[in-house]
């Protein structure tokens, strides 16, 4: 899968995209990530890829030209058909099942803004899709664009090792995840659930089922009206709420 992102700002792609699972998956092929520095299709000798808004007022503009020529470089270079995705706080709110379409995709080009913004043409030209990965105020899309990255590559076959994989089930069930625990059994006079450490598989099972379930109850009611519930769901829920009445 192919990640072609236009940005000013290129550099800043080096740390997250030069660590674990994005770097293994480049250095096996899975993916190729690339930044295209929109600056280098500046046309005029000021080399602009900015300008003061139409109407007037604070800021300033992203020029459609320059990204629009950066987008035609990509778009040639590439033999697959890529969808173009504009990072933007009007876009739709990124989830997992729009992170599983899109990492269907064999290739994305993907538009960070900076400044107040992109010119409207480059939305009525070439955007085909856009994606805000939540409601607070950033100072460019490409924090934005390296969240979808990662969660994208994520699923693409072979980029997490066998050991990581079971994740990719595990992590996506809809419900936040049951608390974790690891060596040593107590901590600061915090002791590990028995539970866990008796060696009853269905037991442990049916308790981290019925924590997540607890947690995602407590701090995101809106997930749960999302997931299909199991028979096993519903009896666990009632339980939780039978021990809240307390
Ligand atoms: C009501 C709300 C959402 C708080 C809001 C309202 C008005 C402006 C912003 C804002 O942040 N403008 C700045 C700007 N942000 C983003 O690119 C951006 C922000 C958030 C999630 C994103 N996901 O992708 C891109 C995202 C970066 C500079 C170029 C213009 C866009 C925010």
């Amino acid at each position: 899968m192919f990640f072609d992102i236009l940005t000013l700002f290129p550099e800043m792609f080096e740390g997250p995209f030069s660590e674990s699972i994005i770097n293994r998956a480049r250095e096996k092929d899975l993916i190729e990530v690339k930044t295209i520095n929109i600056r280098d299709y500046a046309e005029d000798k000021h080399n602009r890829t900015d300008d003061t808004p139409y109407g007037g007022g604070a800021g300033m503009v992203m020029k459609a030209g320059p990204i629009y020529r950066a987008w035609e470089q990509v778009k040639s270079q590439r033999s697959v058909e890529s969808k173009t995705i504009l990072m933007s706080p009007q876009g739709e709110q990124l989830t997992q099942n729009i992170v599983n379409d899109l990492a269907k995709e064999p290739g994305l080009i993907i538009i960070c803004g900076r400044y107040e913004g992109v010119d409207e043409r480059v939305r009525k030209t070439i955007v085909d899709r856009e994606i805000s990965i939540g409601d607070y105020v950033l100072t460019g899309g490409e924090i934005p664009a390296m969240v979808l990255v990662d969660a994208a590559a994520r699923l693409l076959t072979g980029v997490l090792g066998d050991e990581e994989s079971s994740k990719k089930d595990s992590f996506y069930n809809g419900l936040l995840e049951h608390p974790h625990y690891t060596r040593p059994r107590e901590f600061k006079g915090l002791k590990v659930p028995d539970v866990l450490l008796s060696g009853n598989h269905q037991l442990i099972e049916r308790w981290r089922k019925k924590e997540s379930l607890r947690r995602t109850l407590m701090r995101r009611e809106d997930l749960l009206k999302d997931k299909e519930l199991t028979e096993e769901d519903k009896k666990l829920l009632k339980e939780i709420k039978a021990e809240l009445k307390g």
